[in-house]
């Protein structure tokens, strides 16, 4: 096996309850005294402790990497106990990477957690990915992806890349100089229609683990040298059929390298949340808060504010947990594809779950010639905290 040099040099030694908790890592030639020694002293940022995260953190923790940073900005949310096992019942609304470093240090109290209680994002990406040896991205967005990939190749650190949906993940490591980076394989944004994110399309939990551990194992001969890397190589498993199988990935030579992330911004910002430069932004679609859309869907049912269209675009599974009633449902995808077409003398107000998606469609239909079309700001999770607070979330 072609091993690739070791990225982190050994700390000096291991103390006696290092040493008993890693005895079974001592007793492999693979890791061994010297290998632990290296994971004492690595540096590793993983981004997201969400579904990927969850697995990650606690394996890496349990193996003894010395140093681990995570990265989030969001709370623990009920529909993510499913798979993000590193929160439990009681950590509900906190903050995930306060949850997931309690639960680091109850794991392995010998390694140090740093909580980045941030989104990563263009101002702070390269300062943040500086402070590590290692980058393992457990994002669940095209925007982060990119952004991480590209401050990875910048900074030149390898980052150990994953992603699932529904029931299938994929797993690789990108690492510039040494094999492709993300851009490589993925030279483009994709269109947003065609890419639903696990929120949205769902995803098997226990998929998490399967390629959570598949990025932690690179993480560990990344660190140690030993064995063959997913360096030039796209690891692909469908989950369903039970098959894991892989294909040969190369650097594009003809791509243009990126060197600053500040151009880039429109990629990530177009792609999902990341915030808009000044010169970038779009322009801000009108907003109506949750208890004027209520005063005015109470208005149509007594006659005033005929021409009032409210329009869901979340998918049909969201809709069936939670809905304003005298809402029309038309998914995203439907809407940007053209499949339904939306009356225009209508006064139209777009609503999705957290206001993303409805402003991506209201920018579509604003594109598409429409002239009176709005949005609700944080989506019917505002309306369930404004107008309906006994209505189920999501
Ligand atoms: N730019 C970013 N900076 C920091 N954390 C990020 C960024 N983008 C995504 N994340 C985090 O990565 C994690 C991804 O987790 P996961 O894929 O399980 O989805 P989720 O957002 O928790 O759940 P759902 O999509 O079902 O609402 C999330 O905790 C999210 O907050």
């Amino acid at each position: 096996m072609s091993a690739l040099p070791p990225l982190v040099d050994p700390a000096p030694e291991l103390t006696l309850a290092e040493r008993r908790r890693y005895a079974r890592h001592l007793l492999l030639a693979d890791i061994g005294d010297e290998g632990q020694r290296r994971l004492k002293n690595a540096r590793v940022l993983v981004i997201g402790a969400g579904g990927l995260g969850s697995p990650t953190l606690l394996y890496l923790a349990a193996a003894g990497v010395g140093t681990i940073g995570v990265v989030d900005d969001d709370v623990v949310d009920e529909s993510n106990l499913q798979r993000q096992v590193i929160h439990g019942t009681e950590d509900l609304g906190r903050f995930k990477v306060e949850s997931a470093a309690d639960a680091v240090t109850r794991v392995n109290p010998l390694v140090t957690v740093v909580a980045h209680r941030t989104r990563i994002s263009p101002e702070n990406a390269l300062e943040l990915v500086g402070q590590y040896d290692l980058v393992l991205d457990g994002a669940d967005n095209f925007a982060t992806r990119y952004l991480v990939g590209d401050a990875c190749e910048i900074a030149g650190t390898p980052c150990v890349w994953g992603s699932i949906l529904r029931f299938d993940g994929q797993v690789s490591v990108f690492w510039t100089g040494r094999g492709p980076v993300y851009r490589d394989i993925f030279p483009e944004p994709p269109d947003p229609r065609l890419v639903p994110s696990c929120a949205e399309a769902g995803v098997m939990g226990v998929l998490c683990a399967s390629i959570g551990a598949a990025m932690g194992a690179e993480a560990i001969k990344l660190i140690t040298g030993r064995g063959r890397t997913l360096v030039g190589r796209l690891l692909i498993h469908d989950s369903l059929a039970a098959t894991w199988r892989e294909i040969a990935i190369r650097p594009d030579p003809s791509r243009t390298r990126v060197t600053d992330l500040h151009a880039r911004a429109r990629d990530y910002s177009a792609l999902c949340g990341l915030p808009d430069t000044k010169e970038n932004a779009m322009p801000p679609i009108t907003e109506v808060p949750p208890r004027e859309l209520a005063d005015r869907l109470s208005a149509r049912e007594s006659g005033g504010e005929p021409d009032l269209l409210v329009v869901d675009v979340r998918e049909k599974a969201e809709h069936d947990i939670v809905a304003i009633d005298g809402a029309e449902l038309v998914p995203l995808g439907d809407l940007l594809g053209g499949v339904t077409h939306l009356p225009r003398e209508k006064d139209i107000v777009l609503f999705c779950k957290g206001g993303v998606r409805s402003e991506q469609a209201a920018h579509a239909l604003l594109d598409a010639g429409y002239e009176r079309v709005s949005h609700v700001p944080g989506g019917i999770m505002a309306w369930v905290r404004d107008v309906d607070p006994q209505a189920p979330t999501y």
